[in-house]
């Protein structure tokens, strides 16, 4: 089993390792945000990608998802854990706060959300889009390290990079809605197309719009929040290395088999091309 690491606004890199080592991985769907740090800590290997680039460097809509998927399936990853910062729709899910999320609801438009097309079509099941499994081992991670993890709520991916107006964000919190940020999709979707486990650490880093008395959703006090919490963040990640199994289980959920009968062009109408571009993250499948 090998780890990858998105880390997003405010976690750039990870301390405390062994070993590490930035390295350029290239991928049929063009550069990832960065380099990828190939890094050792707890007798675990592991890989970080920064998702927006060391210096913050890409808004939401500017990353290549398909690009960062491809190149941490490239790299060997299994299972992604993807960190992210967000504001809350909820009065329980305070700045400061973490949250294990396990459903999202996509209003992103207009980035590219599949590595299938080009003449292979192919759907996955998004019912349950992220790895339970590994989503339990990350609270269990939270759990020993004495941070309060809530497991389980809804991620509203918006489009940005603008904040939500009040109205949207009235709209979100009636609708039930937990937290919302920029970026867990297509990431999410991608991943499964990729059968890699992937599960959303969601620290909260404002109460976006919805309170009158406030201004609202604002860089200033999401950075502040950030740098305050973003040691607690990598707590929680030092603690799932630390308890990383040497071999990859056979997933509980079936992320890793989620292109089994995925793809509905027959082999024989696969063009050349599309093939060797999706063998960067469908090898198992497409041979
Ligand atoms: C810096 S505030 C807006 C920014 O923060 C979140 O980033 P990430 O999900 O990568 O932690 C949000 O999605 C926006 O990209
Ligand atoms: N309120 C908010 N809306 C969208 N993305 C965010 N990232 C952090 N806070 C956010």
């Amino acid at each position: 089993m090998r780890l990858g690491i998105i880390g997003g606004s405010g976690l750039y890199d990870l301390d405390d390792l062994d070993s590490a080592e930035w390295r350029r991985i290239t991928t049929s769907f063009g550069d990832p945000s960065d380099d990828l740090l190939f890094a050792n800590a707890f007798g675990a290997e592991f890989v970080f990608l920064p998702r927006h680039g060391r210096g913050h460097r890409l808004l939401p809509h500017e990353i290549n998802y398909r690009a960062n998927i491809a190149a941490l399936k490239i790299a060997g990853c299994t299972d992604i854990l993807s960190v992210s910062a967000c504001g809350s729709f909820q009065e329980t899910l305070a700045p400061g706060d973490f949250l294990l999320v396990d459903q999202y609801v996509d209003r992103t438009r207009g980035r590219e959300r599949t590595f299938f097309g080009g003449g292979i079509a192919g759907h996955v099941s998004l019912a349950d889009p992220n790895c339970g499994r590994l989503r339990d081992e990350v609270a269990d991670a939270a759990r020993r390290t004495g941070i309060p993890v809530q497991n389980g709520g809804t991620y509203l991916a918006m489009e940005g990079p603008g904040f939500s107006t009040r109205a949207e964000s009235r709209l979100y919190r009636q609708a039930g809605l937990d937290v919302v940020g920029m970026t867990a999709m297509p990431e999410a979707a991608l991943a499964r197309e990729a059968e890699l486990c992937y599960a959303t650490l969601a620290m909260v880093t404002d109460w976006d719009s919805w309170r009158d008395a406030e201004r609202g959703a604002a860089v200033s006090d999401i950075l502040a929040v950030m740098h305050e919490n973003v040691t607690r963040a990598r707590r929680i990640v030092r603690a799932l290395i630390a308890a990383l199994p040497g071999s990859r289980p056979t997933c509980s959920a079936g992320c890793d088999r989620a292109l089994e009968h995925a793809i509905v062009t027959p082999p024989d109408l696969w063009p050349e091309m599309t093939r060797t571009a999706l063998r960067d993250v469908a090898g198992r499948v497409i041979g």
